[in-house]
């Protein structure tokens, strides 16, 4: 399969690139390196360092069976203070690509979507069914992106999925996350042992939330495993319609248990310190993964603990696990 990769120079696409050149397909990467690094691409794959908006250039000149798209920005944070780059880039970067897909008859279009489109849930765990209420601009605009790739497929015969990650972490393949604004638990908590001096410790956004510790509760996924289920996405695709599938493991941890976890995997403590809830964030997100198990085939593989040694090995010496 000839595939362009669209936010290849990202933390995920970087690793879903390398898993589909492991398997034989034909890669090609776009990114404008405003969060990525042209490094992360492997030597070899054609790389084209330009706007999401340019896409067309690159579907013009080739063929492709298929577009997996990464490419956004995805600061929950900023998203509320700053939200019109958000809009701009999320909705208007993705709606030039469709209108690109669309004139260059690119059959096949996997989208990363994200759990941030339900906002605070009713009911654990969170089905595709669920109702969507983002709390924040970067939930909304991801949404409004789900809605646009619904109403393409209706209208065409694209073939579309939508996969709502929930919290991915780990490394593989060679690739880890390496965001130079993290806002992530787990590389901010490896960052806060390492980093003493500069980083100073890490702020726990509150201990009041209505968990059992008091911390916020969130699903971790694997990035090896996500990588996996883009593949069997892209097998699972069916012309005129739009799957869109939760990836989550289906298990909760508290904020206060990755960092025992975290702590069990170092042998070091994590140093902490305790400051006001973030806004934007609700207090428990965790998947019901069965439609990716019946329509992908896709069940995780790996644990917490792995995604925190493989992050970990990352971390200190750039080095992957698996
Ligand atoms: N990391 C998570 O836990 C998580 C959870 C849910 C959803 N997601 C989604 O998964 C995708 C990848 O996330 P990530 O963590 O790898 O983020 P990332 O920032 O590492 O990767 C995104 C890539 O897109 C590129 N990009 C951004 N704007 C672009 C533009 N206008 N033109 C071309 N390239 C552009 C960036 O340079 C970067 O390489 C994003 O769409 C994100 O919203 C991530
Ligand atoms: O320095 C930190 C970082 C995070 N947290 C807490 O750790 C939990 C996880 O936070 P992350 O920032 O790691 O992840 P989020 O759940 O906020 O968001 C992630 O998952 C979401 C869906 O679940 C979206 O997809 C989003 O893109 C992605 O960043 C939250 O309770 C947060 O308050 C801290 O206490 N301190």
């Amino acid at each position: 399969m000839k595939a362009l990769v669209v936010g290849g120079a990202g933390y995920i696409g970087s690793v879903v690139t390398r898993l589909l050149l492991a398997q034989g397909h034909d890669v090609t990467v776009l990114d404008d390196c405003s969060t990525g690094h042209a490094d992360s691409v492997p030597t070899g794959v054609p790389f084209h360092q330009i706007d999401i908006t340019a896409a067309g250039t690159v579907l013009a000149a080739d063929r492709y069976d298929a577009v997996l798209h990464f490419a956004a920005k995805s600061l929950v944070g900023e998203s509320v203070a700053r939200p019109a780059p958000y809009w701009h880039t999320n909705v208007g970067g993705t709606r030039a690509l469709l209108d690109a897909i669309t004139e260059h008859h690119v059959p096949t279009l996997v989208f990363s979507s994200t759990a941030a489109t339900y906002g605070e849930p009713d009911t654990i765990p969170i089905t595709e069914t669920a109702p969507t209420r983002p709390g924040n601009t970067y939930g909304a605009t991801k949404l409004a992106v789900d809605m646009m790739i619904t109403n393409q497929t209706t209208a065409s015969p694209l073939a579309a999925v939508s996969l709502r990650y929930f919290n991915v972490a780990g490394a593989a393949l060679g690739a880890g996350e390496r965001h130079t604004t993290e806002t992530h638990l787990i590389p901010n908590a490896l960052r806060a042992i390492t980093d003493t001096g500069s980083s100073g410790p890490m702020t726990i956004y509150g201990t009041d939330w209505p968990t059992p510790d008091g911390t916020p509760i969130r699903d971790y996924v694997h990035v090896l495993d996500l990588a996996h289920a883009h593949v069997q996405a892209l097998t699972a695709a069916q012309p005129g319609h739009h799957l869109i599938a939760n990836l989550g493991s289906g298990d909760g941890y508290s904020v206060h248990q990755v960092l025992t976890t975290i702590e069990t995997v170092t042998g070091q403590r994590v140093p902490t310190t305790t400051g006001p809830r973030r806004a934007g964030d609700p207090a428990r997100l965790v998947a019901s993964n069965t439609l990716a198990q019946e329509k992908l085939g896709w069940t995780p593989q790996l644990t917490l603990t792995h995604m925190i040694e493989d992050a970990w090995a990352f971390h200190t010496d750039g080095r992957t696990i698996r």
